[in-house]
């Protein structure tokens, strides 16, 4: 584990240098990785390791499109496909890969096969920390352990078959065989992690839940929509509009943040611009850093987990999710969108 130091703070983080594949590979040369679930983490983490060389095994309910999708992917019936309860009895490794919501439902079934010695994995610390609501309890004489990429499983498919590799946080809550670093640490270099940085699974989730609920997902689109609707209501077209909130950042301006930093992007704009972004990035800072507060307390009071247990515990749940994502893709912005990006010279 090599200590660096990020901004002035310390931290624990393991490279592939210092743990490589190869030494992956002997740590879990005698373990079977049963990843339970194949829906966007499963299958990502699950190509990879089989890639890499695991012996990995997918568990998934039959008669389902997720389990179509194992078989179109290579994982043979009866051979590295099974039926979750039976994938759950014969790995040494359980990487519990089903949604949040269902890993409560499915439980009892993956308790069960927790034999002593064995492993459990999750890639979220939800199903742990709020346990008085999930009654994910394992027994005292397995490993828990988490590895959670940082970002979708399919970009860290994506980034393994590129040659590069998504980073992902990592964490211990039980060592109960002694072998628990090792265990957590090769599983995360064999799912194609870049590197990995240390966690908790309680800080784990909070920062993961309120990352997506911010700026990764939930905030961004509320500020382009504010933008978007600012601009439009002033008689400015769809595609400018657009352009001047959604492409030009997604298409030039984060490209150079991803690779610089934000003072490297500024630094790349006009002064006109960074003398305006320097003097109205405290107004946006002090108008949201409240709403970031209230969902950060929101989260840790537990009261978001049980929003989402309890809409994602509904028959109907992925309808009616997918009613609110055509929302999304009907409305003027994103109808915008899909014209721009046909627009580019490189789609067509
Ligand atoms: N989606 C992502 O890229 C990320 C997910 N995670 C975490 O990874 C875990 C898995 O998440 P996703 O891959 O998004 O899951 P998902 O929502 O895609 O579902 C995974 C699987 O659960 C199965 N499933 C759903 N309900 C079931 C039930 N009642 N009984 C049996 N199987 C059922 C589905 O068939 C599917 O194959 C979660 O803990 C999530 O928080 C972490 C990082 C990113
Ligand atoms: C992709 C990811 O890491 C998220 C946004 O936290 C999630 O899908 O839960
Ligand atoms: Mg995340
Ligand atoms: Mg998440």
């Amino acid at each position: 584990m090599a200590v660096m130091n990020f901004g002035g703070v310390e931290e624990n983080v393991v490279t592939r240098d210092e743990f490589p594949l190869s030494k992956a590979k002997e740590v879990l040369k005698d373990e079977v990785i049963a990843v339970i679930g194949y829906g966007v983490q499963g299958p990502g983490q699950s190509l990879n390791l089989r890639d890499n060389g695991f012996n990995v095994i997918v568990g998934q309910r039959k008669n389902s499109k997720s389990w179509d999708k194992a078989v179109a992917d290579g994982w043979v019936p009866g051979k590295t496909l099974f039926e979750i309860e039976e994938a759950a009895e014969k790995g040494t490794i359980i990487q519990y890969l089903l949604s949040d919501a269902a890993q409560i439902e499915v439980w009892p079934v993956i308790k069960k096969h927790l034999t002593p010695g064995k492993a459990l994995y999750f890639s979220h610390g939800f199903g742990i920390t709020y346990k008085d609501r999930t009654g994910i309890i394992p027994p005292p004489d397995v490993d828990v352990i988490l590895v959670a990429p940082k970002g979708s499983g399919t970009s860290l498919r994506k980034m393994f078959l590129e040659g590069r590799g998504l980073n992902s946080s990592y964490a211990i809550f039980q060592d109960a065989t002694g072998k628990a670093y090792d265990r957590v640490i090769a599983l995360g270099i064999g799912i194609g992690s870049g590197y990995l940085f240390e966690t908790t699974f309680e800080r784990e989730v909070y920062s993961d839940l309120t990352g997506e609920r911010g700026t990764l997902m939930g905030a961004i689109q509320g500020l382009f929509l504010a933008q978007y609707e600012t601009l439009r209501e002033h008689g400015h077209t769809p595609s400018e509009a657009f352009n001047e909130t959604v492409e030009e950042l997604t298409q030039s301006l984060m490209p150079l943040v991803a690779e610089k930093g934000m003072d490297w992007m500024y630094a790349n704009c006009s002064t006109t611009a960074q003398r305006g972004a320097l003097d109205w990035m405290g107004p946006f800072h002090d108008a949201v850093k409240p709403v970031f507060e209230k969902l950060y307390n929101e989260v840790a009071s537990g009261n978001e987990a049980q929003r989402s247990i309890d809409s994602n515990s509904q028959p109907d749940y992925r309808e009616k999710l997918e009613e609110e994502l055509k929302a999304l893709r009907e409305s003027e912005m994103w109808q915008t969108g899909v014209v721009v990006r046909k627009l580019r010279p490189e789609n067509n």
